[in-house]
């Protein structure tokens, strides 16, 4: 039986969207949510919130996963590493999270509309048996486009801004708002995949020892 070497990678994410994203990049994980109060924390800056959170929720899954894989981790061999990500649209000097309801969608996308946001997302990544830990936030200027009220009436009611920071997606309904972004695709859907790269090779990796087709 040939035993695989590839380091295994835990998403500690609730994220769809980030879970498909690494799969099409060729990196399948396991998922475990961290369950994290995000409104625990102080919003400071957006880098610095999203960073926070990310940490908080790598440490979260970090910690369960020894405590539940204790016996079963390896000491030495391929490693188990934890992913933890958070990312939130710093937009008008303001720092926006998912929205409330679907009156602050409405309120956000009129305040928005023909302008534009930086989309940070803070990346954390911990290695469960060393505790290393390799961090960074990667953030995308996002230009909107100028939508008509009915067009964000019409968005709002299909619930999809309600879900996501910032009240819009780039991959989904909401792509048809986004003029164009100055930065990493992935960091507005909520991972960035050349930022992975680089804190997988941080702790020693590359990107490629993940990949479940090479
Ligand atoms: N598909 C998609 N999702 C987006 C986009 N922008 C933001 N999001 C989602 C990704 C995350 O699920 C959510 C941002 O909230 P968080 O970063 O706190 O993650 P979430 O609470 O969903 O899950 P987690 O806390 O990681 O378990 O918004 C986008 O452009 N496309």
């Amino acid at each position: 039986m040939q035993i695989s070497n590839r380091p295994r990678l835990i998403l500690g994410s609730a994220s769809p969207a980030r879970r498909t994203l690494l799969k099409s990049a060729g990196i399948d994980v396991d998922v475990i949510v961290s369950g994290v109060d995000e409104s625990a924390v102080e919003a400071v800056s957006a880098d610095t919130l999203s960073q926070v959170l990310a940490r908080m929720k790598a440490a979260a899954v970090a910690d369960r996963v020894r405590q539940t894989e204790a016996a079963t981790l390896p000491g030495t061999g391929p490693a188990t590493l934890v992913l933890g990500c958070d990312s939130v649209l710093a937009f008008d000097g303001e720092i926006l999270g998912k929205p409330a309801d679907a009156e602050d969608a409405v309120r956000r996308w009129q305040a928005m509309r023909g302008r534009s946001g930086t989309l940070h997302t803070g990346h954390s990544l911990v290695d469960v048996t060393s505790n290393r830990v390799a961090e960074g936030v990667a953030a995308t200027v996002v230009h909107f486009a100028d939508l008509s009220d009915e067009e964000i009436k019409t968005y709002v009611g299909t619930g999809e801004p309600l879900h996501v920071a910032g009240s819009f997606t780039i991959d989904g309904l909401g792509g048809a708002f986004v003029e164009r972004i100055e930065g990493d695709h992935g960091t507005v859907v909520g991972l960035s995949l050349p930022l992975l790269r680089r804190l997988v090779a941080e702790l020693g990796h590359s990107i490629t020892d993940f990949w479940t087709t090479a």
